[in-house]
């Protein structure tokens, strides 16, 4: 009898998305999870932003070994620890590392001097493997900062067994880049609804959701675009600031208007609303962000030195949504290259871009200065 494989992929995948999901929510609320890493050895790791002293001691007495902090290789380079491009980067510290010192070391905006960070640290070193960068990793996409305690469990092989007799959650290494990948290519269409706009009477919202149950993205399809032809079509980024509450600092709220009232002018088309707050970088981290930028970083720069990419955003969620909706050729509302990029590699065909500028404010001209000279923006 042959064997049902879609069954057992299905049921892999399950698996991979129930098990990091949990350990995602556990690192959120200050607790340890065990990390088993592709080569076997074993880790407890806790997000260093919810690392406390009382949950430190714990990790230590349960590992019988001194935690150490993996830290993303990017603010790393912040601190001016010079290491090759690394993902991530082990550091160690003298007597022992304290909650408030792994928050300082993750967290810039908690101001302690870099010099100062850089004394407290004994040995910083590139992991011989990647179980320590799969740490920092699982803290990224639990949505903190991208740093995490961790301590090596040298005689535990079997990381299940472990963590069932201490009441933990264990997560293989392996399926934590895969649930990433997992999650971004999944969507399901949830619901749709008329939601007639000011700008835009003849409108309709289509909510999908990603396998993952993470936030969904809207589709606000305007009109009535028909397929076989290019769509007029704008992905505007998620912007708590901008969109809701009128923001100078950038130019979403003035763009998400905009893209209404010009896909209305033009008869049809699609918006694609994306939960990709701050670049994808999340409302809490852009915050984190802004405060940097007031102490003279451009917004690329905020987001490296907090270890996240100047833009961690990827379009694969916008492509599939068009695809769901039938169109895969668009005449795209956009200044920013990479996503005539992404798209193109998503397999939607870009046909034309039509610029999407707005005038600055007086609050915003460094901020779009900082796009057109550093990230290519098309003004
Ligand atoms: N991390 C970070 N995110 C920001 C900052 N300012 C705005 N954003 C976010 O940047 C995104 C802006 O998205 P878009 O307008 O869709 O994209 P864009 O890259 O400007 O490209 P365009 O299509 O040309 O508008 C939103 O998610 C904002 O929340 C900032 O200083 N730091
Ligand atoms: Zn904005």
């Amino acid at each position: 009898m042959a064997l049902d494989l879609s069954h057992a992929e299905l049921t892999l995948d399950r698996a991979v998305q129930r098990a990091v999901d949990r350990a995602l929510s556990d690192l959120r609320r200050g607790e340890a999870v065990v990390l088993a890493g592709p080569d076997g050895r074993c880790l407890l790791v806790q997000a260093a932003e919810t690392a406390t002293a009382a949950g430190l001691a714990a990790l230590a007495a349960l590992a019988g070994t001194a935690p150490a902090l993996a830290l993303a290789g990017r603010r790393a380079r912040a601190l001016g620890i010079e290491l090759p491009e690394e993902q991530a980067v082990l550091l160690t510290v003298p007597g022992g590392l304290t909650a408030e010192l792994a928050r300082d070391l993750a967290d810039p905006t908690r101001g302690t001097p870099a010099e100062r960070l850089r004394r407290a640290i004994a040995t910083a070193h590139a992991p011989e493997d990647t179980v320590e960068g799969l740490a920092v990793l699982l803290a990224k996409l639990a949505r903190l900062l991208p740093a995490a305690v961790v301590a090596p469990l040298p005689g535990v092989r079997d990381a299940g067994a472990f963590a069932r007799r201490h009441d933990l959650l264990a997560v293989r290494g392996a399926d934590v880049p895969e649930y990433r990948r997992q999650s971004a290519r999944t969507l399901c269409r949830v619901a749709d609804a008329a939601v007639p706009l000011e700008a835009a009477e003849q409108t309709r919202l289509v909510a999908f959701r990603p396998s993952d149950g993470g936030p969904e993205h809207l589709a606000i399809v305007i009109g009535d675009p028909p397929p076989d032809r290019p769509v007029l079509a704008r992905l505007h980024s998620e912007c708590f600031t901008g969109d809701l509450l009128g923001s100078l600092r950038c130019d979403c709220g003035p763009q998400l208007r905009g893209a209404v009232e010009e896909i209305a002018r033009a008869g049809a088309g699609v918006l694609l609303y994306l939960a990709q707050e701050g670049r994808g970088i999340g409302l809490v981290n852009k915050l984190r962000a802004y405060r940097l930028q007031d102490g003279g970083l451009d917004t690329l720069d905020a987001n490296t030195a907090l270890g996240f990419d100047a833009d961690e955003r990827v379009y694969l969620p916008a492509a599939a949504m068009l695809k769901a909706l039938g169109f895969d050729r668009v005449r795209l509302m956009t200044n920013n290259p990479d996503k005539l990029a992404q798209l193109a590699a998503c397999g939607i065909e870009v046909v034309e871009r039509v610029p999407h500028i707005f005038p600055s404010n007086g609050h915003n001209e460094a901020y779009l200065r900082a796009k057109a000279d550093r990230a290519g923006h098309l003004f």
